[in-house]
Order: structure tokens, then C-alpha cells, then sequence
């Protein structure tokens, strides 16, 4: 048993995860580059990195761009582009370019070093049957000693010379090994598996009750849509343009309170993508911002008080767009942000439907593109414009009614609907990993994720369930012939292997 904990530790330590990191870094102090250990490294000290080299530290681009892998974190192989104030993480590599970043994690601190952390305590877990198993397997340890002294007192009296081996092979034969082996074989395999496709576990609990889910429910953007919006619609209010101020200006204006959001949409109001490139927006000063989630955004500039959001958040009428502005009280302009489908979400939906979850859809959203947008995905219910509250109260309520709720959710400002759910799922890219709070974390952005981990979880299960079925049979039927003095000692030692193997063997069966 023990040595079965420490190989699995040993396979967990040599997987993807924990790759090594380099020991040394190239610092930058006043434009010259010198090397000195990681573990002198301290937030906020600049580091180049070249071409080639893995990462050792978290941080944020500050000069140069590069492509780099972090498929150790995220188990997607394709490059990743990363420019100024982009985040790299410790454990990816570096592939071409040459960049400077100032450091913003070391050590334990690193997105990596936490995932490691989360996975080991992963490989402790036990489900309930499988702490009764392990009860069993200690009640089994104790009754074993009685019955062999039991069955060594009865084959004195009547067979003496064979008394000492045949309760040597009750002893051997009754070994629970391949009990315990059942749970914790299983869990590492298919730990292993779902990490590798960037899958993170952080609540093992959670992995368990994912058998019990009746009803998966999603958010739109940044989960069933890619969460990349583009404007399509912009309808202006031209007599609420306050005096003095061109429409451009305006723009700008959106603009410069928007850097301040982190919603996806946000995005979508770049200086590219709104076309004033060219507008210098160096003298407009903003004050008193405000984000509220689920809603919007609200400060000043230049003493025009300025609001941007849902039509609630923003005191107008609604109409069929997403994006409203007012300023100093009055509806100036209107955008509609769209964005796409996620290309797996036909397919993901499709299979999710064929093992019998109910599908349902609540956003934020409530501009009619969103429930266009989902019109062919076998979705049961689709509601639009929820608040956060909304959503967790809705959960709750198909608890009440005896549901079991999986929330799949892009991470993003939405931690109390995650929380709210029997087991919450967050999608994300490497940069997020460590901001998430939910109990699993897609690492590598694939909606399909949700699929593969509900078909874990059920085929997990019922590995560790064939793995205890066997061993107990295995040890309760042994028993009685041992007793009786049909087993000689070395085929009780080579039954107990045998169940062993056979009870790994069948957990490798996950390790796909
Ligand atoms: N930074 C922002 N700029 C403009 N509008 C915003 C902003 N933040 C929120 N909103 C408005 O509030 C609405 C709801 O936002 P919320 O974050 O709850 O949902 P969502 O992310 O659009 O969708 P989902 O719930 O599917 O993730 C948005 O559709 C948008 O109209
Ligand atoms: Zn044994």
C-alpha cells in the first residue's frame, strides 16, 4: 500500500505537470543582463528570455513579442502568440522570440506550483464507497490475524505437521492489498488522463458528484460563444450628442473607460476596432470609474458623466442590442456586440444531450442576437438578460427540486453563480488558471472538455467499482479453500499478486 502511494506520487511528478524548471534566469538591471538564481528572483524584477528557453517564472511582457507553448499547463501543443503585457507562465517554452518580462510570480506562487498542489491532494481522495472499502480493507487486516490463529489452533489438534503452513497461507492468501489498491489506482490514472488534455481537478469531492448531474447549464459568452465580440450595429442618438463633443470624441471617451472593464466585450471598443487609431486620448483624464458586474460601466471625463452597459444598468428603454451609453443622463448611442459560436458547441451539446442532461442556457446577455445564437443547439430552456443573482437563484431553485447542477462558466465575474452549483466548471486559458474558483478548470479552452469529463467521471467510477467487486471476491472466496488446506503457500503468494495486477491493470484501462 505504501509503496503503491509513493509510485503514484511518482507517476503524478513525472507527468506534464511538474516538468522542471530552470534553476537560473537572465535578470535585467539598468540594461545589463546577468544571471542569478530563480530563487533570488523577487516581484517585479525584469527577466529576458530567449528564444528556446523554458520559462521559469510568471510574469508580464513588458518589450518584444514571442510564440510560446504551454501545453505543460494547459495540454494544448499549438503555439501561443504572446505580445506586450501579455502573461507568461512558468513551465511554458519560449519558441522564437526574445522578450522581457517583469516578473510577477516565483516559486510556490506560480500558476504552475499551484496546480501541482491542487493535483496532489487529488491523489489522497476517497469517495465514500471507497472509504467504506478502506474500513473493510483495516477490519480485514485484524479479522485475518484471528482467522489464522483460529485456523492454526484447529489444524494442531487434528493435523499438526500441517498446521503452520496452511495458516501461513490464510494469512497470504487474505492479504487486502488489492482492497486498497481499487480507489487510489484508479484516481491517478485517470487524474493523469484528464491533466494531460488540460483538464484541472480542484475538488475531488466535486469529480465524484460529477455522476450525480441531471441538469448542465451554461452562460453564453466566453462558454458556448468564443467570447470575441464585434460590433455590428451602432445607432446614434444625434440629438443627445452633448455640445462641443464630436461623435469620435465620444468613441474615445467608450473607449478609455472601457480599458478599465474586463469584460470580453470590452474588447470589442479597442482603438482598432472602433477605427480612431489616430485620436489622442493623452489629455482626457478619467475619474471615479466604476465596473459592476453583469452590468457595465460608469465614470467622467472631461465633466461628462458617463455610463455604459445593459439597458437596466444604463436607466433606457430596451431594445435589441446589448451595448447602451448615456451621458450625462441621456441615451447617446447604442451598439450591438456580437460573437460566435464556439466551433465544438454543436457537438458537445449534441453528445452532453445524448447521455440525458438537460441542457439550459442563462446570460447576461439580452440583446436577441444571444438566443439566435444558440437557436440550433439542443438547449431545453434559454433565458436572456440574467443578472448574476438571477442565475444563482435559479440554481438553487432546480436543487429544491431535487436537481443536481453542473454550471459551466467562463470564470470571469461569475464566481458566485459557480458557487452556487453542485459542481462548477470554468473555461479558461493558461493566464486564468489560478484566478478561477471553481472546481474544475478547462485549461485548454475546449468547450468539448465538459463531454470528456462527464465520461471520466462515469467510467472512473465504474472501474473503481469492478476493482472493489473483484478483490472482495477474490479475498472472501480464497478464504474458505485456504482454510481447508487447498492452497499451498506459493500460490497464495501468487494469488494475491495476481489480484493485485489484475485490479491495476483494469485502473490503467483509464489512462487513455
Ligand atoms: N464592460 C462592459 N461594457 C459594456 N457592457 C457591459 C459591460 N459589462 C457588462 N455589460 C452589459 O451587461 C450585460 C450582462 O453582462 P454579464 O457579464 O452578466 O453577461 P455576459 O458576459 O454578456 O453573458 P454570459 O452571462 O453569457 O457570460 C452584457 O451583455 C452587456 O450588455
Ligand atoms: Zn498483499
Amino acid at each position: 500500500m505504501l509503496s503503491f502511494r509513493a509510485k503514484s506520487k511518482a507517476i503524478l511528478s513525472n507527468s506534464n505537470l511538474s516538468a522542471s524548471l530552470p534553476s537560473t534566469v537572465n535578470k535585467v538591471t539598468d540594461d545589463t543582463e546577468t544571471t542569478v538564481l530563480v530563487k533570488d528572483i523577487v516581484i517585479g524584477d525584469l527577466v529576458n528570455i530567449k528564444a528556446g528557453e523554458k520559462i521559469a517564472i510568471d510574469g508580464v511582457i513588458v518589450d518584444g513579442q514571442t510564440q510560446v507553448n504551454e501545453s505543460v499547463l494547459t495540454g494544448e501543443f499549438a503555439p501561443i502568440r504572446k505580445m506586450k503585457h501579455d502573461t507568461v507562465l512558468a513551465g511554458s517554452v519560449n519558441s522564437d522570440g526574445f522578450v522581457t518580462v517583469k516578473v510577477t510570480a516565483v516559486g510556490q506562487d506560480t500558476a504552475l506550483s499551484e496546480i501541482n498542489a491542487m493535483q496532489e491532494s487529488f491523489a489522497d481522495f476517497k469517495p465514500k464507497y471507497s472509504q467504506v472499502a478502506d474500513r473493510v480493507a483495516h477490519w480485514f487486516v485484524l479479522a485475518q490475524l484471528v482467522i489464522s490463529v483460529i485456523t492454526y489452533v484447529f489444524w494442531s489438534q487434528t493435523s499438526p505437521a500441517d498446521a503452520l503452513w496452511i495458516s501461513l497461507s490464510v494469512l497470504v492468501a487474505t492479504c487486502p492489498c488489492a482492497l486498497s489498491l481499487a480507489t487510489p489506482t484508479a484516481y491517478t490514472c485517470v487524474l493523469s488522463t484528464l491533466s494531460k488534455s488540460g483538464i484541472l481537478i480542484k475538488d475531488a469531492i466535486a469529480f465524484d458528484r460529477l455522476n450525480h448531474i441531471d441538469t448542465v447549464i451554461f452562460d453564453k459568452t466566453g462558454t458556448l460563444s468564443e467570447g470575441k465580440f464585434s460590433i455590428t450595429k451602432v445607432i446614434w442618438e444625434n440629438e443627445n450628442i452633448p455640445n462641443g463633443v464630436t461623435e469620435t470624441k465620444i468613441l474615445s471617451y467608450i473607449h478609455l473607460l472601457e480599458k478599465y472593464s474586463e469584460h470580453p466585450i470590452s474588447k470589442a471598443f479597442s482603438k482598432e476596432a472602433l477605427k480612431i487609431d489616430m485620436i489622442d486620448t493623452s489629455n482626457d483624464k478619467v475619474f471615479n470609474v466604476d465596473v459592476v458586474m453583469g452590468k457595465g460601466i460608469s465614470g467622467k471625463i472631461n465633466s461628462l458623466n458617463i455610463k455604459i452597459g445593459s439597458a437596466e444598468f444604463c436607466g433606457v428603454e430596451a431594445s435589441d442590442v446589448n451595448v447602451y451609453v448615456v451621458i450625462n443622463d441621456k441615451l447617446v448611442v447604442r451598439f450591438l456586440a456580437e460573437d460566435k459560436l464556439r466551433e465544438d458547441a454543436q457537438k458537445t451539446l449534441n453528445a452532453l444531450n445524448e447521455l440525458g442532461k438537460n441542457l439550459i442556457m442563462l446570460t447576461g446577455d439580452s440583446s436577441i442576437h444571444a438566443a439566435k445564437l444558440v437557436h440550433s443547439l439542443p438547449l431545453k430552456e434559454v433565458r436572456t438578460g440574467c443578472s448574476p443573482k438571477f442565475k444563482a437563484n435559479y440554481i438553487q431553485e432546480l436543487q429544491k427540486q431535487g436537481q443536481s447542477t453542473l454550471m459551466v462558466g467562463d470564470g470571469i465575474n461569475d464566481a458566485p453563480v459557480l458557487a452556487s452549483s453542485d459542481v462548477s466548471l470554468a473555461m479558461g486559458d493558461g493566464a486564468d488558471i489560478t484566478k478561477q474558483v471553481a472546481d474544475v478548470i478547462v485549461a485548454n479552452n475546449s468547450l468539448n472538455a465538459v463531454a470528456t469529463l462527464l465520461e471520466n467521471a462515469a467510467k472512473t467510477r465504474r472501474i473503481i467499482k469492478q476493482n472493489l467487486y473483484w478483490a472482495l471476491v477474490y479475498n472472501l472466496s480464497i478464504l474458505p479453500v485456504a482454510m481447508m488446506g487447498f492452497v499451498p503457500p506459493y500460490i497464495a503468494v501468487i494469488g494475491m499478486s495476481a489480484s493485485s495486477i489484475i485490479v491495476v491493470s483494469n485502473s490503467l484501462r483509464l489512462l487513455k
